[in-house]
């Protein structure tokens, strides 16, 4: 396939340190420090001679005990879920109130954003800020399937029979003139704005706004006090994610979380050689510097995304070049518009075709479906669990705004993220661990569960497909990730 990308060549050797794999003993200790900030008691990762590395548990498991809570590294909502759900930007946890989260919906349906898919940030800015109840003072797809247990069914009216609501019932649900009955037994972090000023991050807490911006967002935000190149060339690039794939905006939260890095490790790095060394330093990259900085992708498993991906079934197989050539183009289209808006000259490398990529594939091949279940279900669900006589003052309320909902009361947040420990679990048809949200877990933390008694000593493994599938479907699906099942269980129902 011919290189497209001139920095592929001008960087050659500062790529392949990028993507050398790292050695055993790297892995181990970056690991082990990871280990230390996750709710994860009794797991080592391991290089496994096979399959790279894999999970290995350090004691017993009983069935049901929780085995790991891993922090994202990077993740996303969803474009489209972005109308159904108000969502920290940072911890995916619900923000608002079961009020806004219903009015905001209708509001953004009547704008047209869901009917006509005409996804665009400048939807959001038209939100009036006083109907959002924002907060900003100091007040606190090839993904592997997530479980999000059974929350159960409510009586609803289909989609197709929906009941609009009025205008203004929209209206009071978004600036909290209308308290639906009970709601209050439903609360919800208040709406802390974006520190950089755009309308299209929010968050549950200043804590959550501050370390997004810290590690992505000031990059990568629209507002006034962006350290963005050029704020019309992001618009770009997140239009063109959400019309094409949007893993392309996971991509640009690595490589801006990489370069914020690189940029704290290297003042810091300046401060410590003392002045009359920034004459010398200034400009140019410091390659250990960016190899620290680039450290916990460098971790990630990970191979060239249009070399990994599979054929579409309805891609002919004597058009698979042309096919593959074609998401190159995709890649690199993404990479321009990204590079308009973030680059950095002493991070260039990062602006490879070869790294975005790598950085592409590996979520691919990694990533898990982010969910976090929705309290407006929860609400509906207690409604329609309380006395008769409760249950039928409290619909006189919830009815109509129910009927206007339809089916979609329990819409869930969606997204996609890659979790750095639970990425390096391996595949088996017969796993004995499954990522599985319990009633508690409301945020876009991964948990993994034992799903039978583990050994100490036995590899920890989760299954990426529908493991209940016949055996060439679950064959079909995991050439997604680029092997065929080798398990017991495959083996004894292979041919
Ligand atoms: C999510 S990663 C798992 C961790 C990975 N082994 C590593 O080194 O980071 C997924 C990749 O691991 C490998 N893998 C996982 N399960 C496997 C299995 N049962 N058989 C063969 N390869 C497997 C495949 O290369 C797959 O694309």
């Amino acid at each position: 396939m011919k290189t497209i990308c001139p920095i592929d060549s001008q960087f050659a050797d500062v790529i392949s340190a990028l993507l050398k794999p790292p050695s055993p003993l790297e892995v181990q200790e970056y690991f082990d420090q990871l280990k230390s900030t996750r709710q994860c008691r009794g797991l080592k990762v391991q290089q496994n001679g096979e399959y790279g590395k894999g999970v290995y548990a350090d004691l017993d498991f009983e069935e049901g005990d929780l085995v790991l809570k891993d922090q994202m590294l990077v993740g996303a909502q969803h474009s489209l879920n972005k109308i159904d759900c108000l969502v920290c930007s940072f911890c995916f946890r619900f923000i608002g109130s079961i009020e806004l989260q219903i009015g905001r919906k209708f509001y953004l349906q009547d704008l047209g954003v869901s009917t006509n898919n005409d996804w665009d940030k400048q939807t959001f800015q038209h939100i009036p800020e006083d109907c959002c109840q924002i907060d900003s003072s100091d007040s606190e797809d090839n993904s592997m399937a997530e479980d999000g247990g059974n929350m159960g069914e409510c009586a609803s009216s289909s989609s197709k029979d929906k009941i609009p609501l009025p205008k203004e019932a929209v209206e009071s649900l978004m600036n909290g003139a209308l308290v639906l009955p009970n709601s209050k037994q439903f609360p919800l972090p208040a709406v802390t704005s974006c520190l950089g000023g755009c309308r299209e991050a929010y968050y549950c807490s200043k804590l959550c706004a501050e370390a997004d911006w810290d590690l992505f967002h000031s990059l990568l935000c629209t507002g006034e006090r962006s350290k963005s190149l050029c704020k019309e060339a992001l618009s770009k690039f997140t239009q063109h994610a959400n019309e094409t794939n949007d893993i392309f905006l996971l991509a640009a939260k690595a490589i801006s979380f990489t370069i914020l890095k690189y940029r704290k490790l290297k003042a810091i790095h300046l401060e410590e050689q003392g002045k009359y060394a920034i004459a010398n330093v200034l400009d140019n990259c410091d390659l250990s510097l960016l190899l620290e900085a680039w450290k916990p992708v460098s971790m990630g498993y990970k191979r060239r995304w249009w070399d990994c991906i599979a054929l579409p079934d309805d891609v002919d197989c004597h058009d698979e070049a042309a096919f593959r050539m074609q998401i190159k183009e995709l890649a690199f289209t993404s990479l321009q518009l990204l590079k308009a808006a973030i680059f950095d000259k002493e991070c260039e490398s990062l602006f490879s075709l070869e790294i975005y990529g790598h950085i592409i594939g590996m979520f691919e091949l990694n990533n898990l479906d982010l969910v976090v279940a929705s309290p407006v279900e929860d609400y509906f669900l207690y409604i329609d669990d309380l006395p008769y006589s409760e249950k039928k003052e409290a619909e006189e309320v919830t009815r109509p705004v129910l009927d206007a909902l339809g089916d979609d009361y329990s819409v869930c947040c969606q997204g996609t993220a890659f979790f750095p420990l639970q990425s390096c679990m391996n595949h088996s048809c017969h796993p004995n661990a499954k990522a599985f949200k319990r009633e508690e877990d409301r945020d876009g933390q991964a948990t993994i569960i034992a799903l039978r008694p583990i050994c100490k000593g036995e590899e920890v493994t989760i299954s990426y497909i529908d493991e209940d599938l016949p055996f060439e479907e679950r064959q079909a699906l995991l050439a997604d990730y680029g092997f065929r099942c080798r398990c017991p269980k495959c083996l004894e129902e292979g041919p």
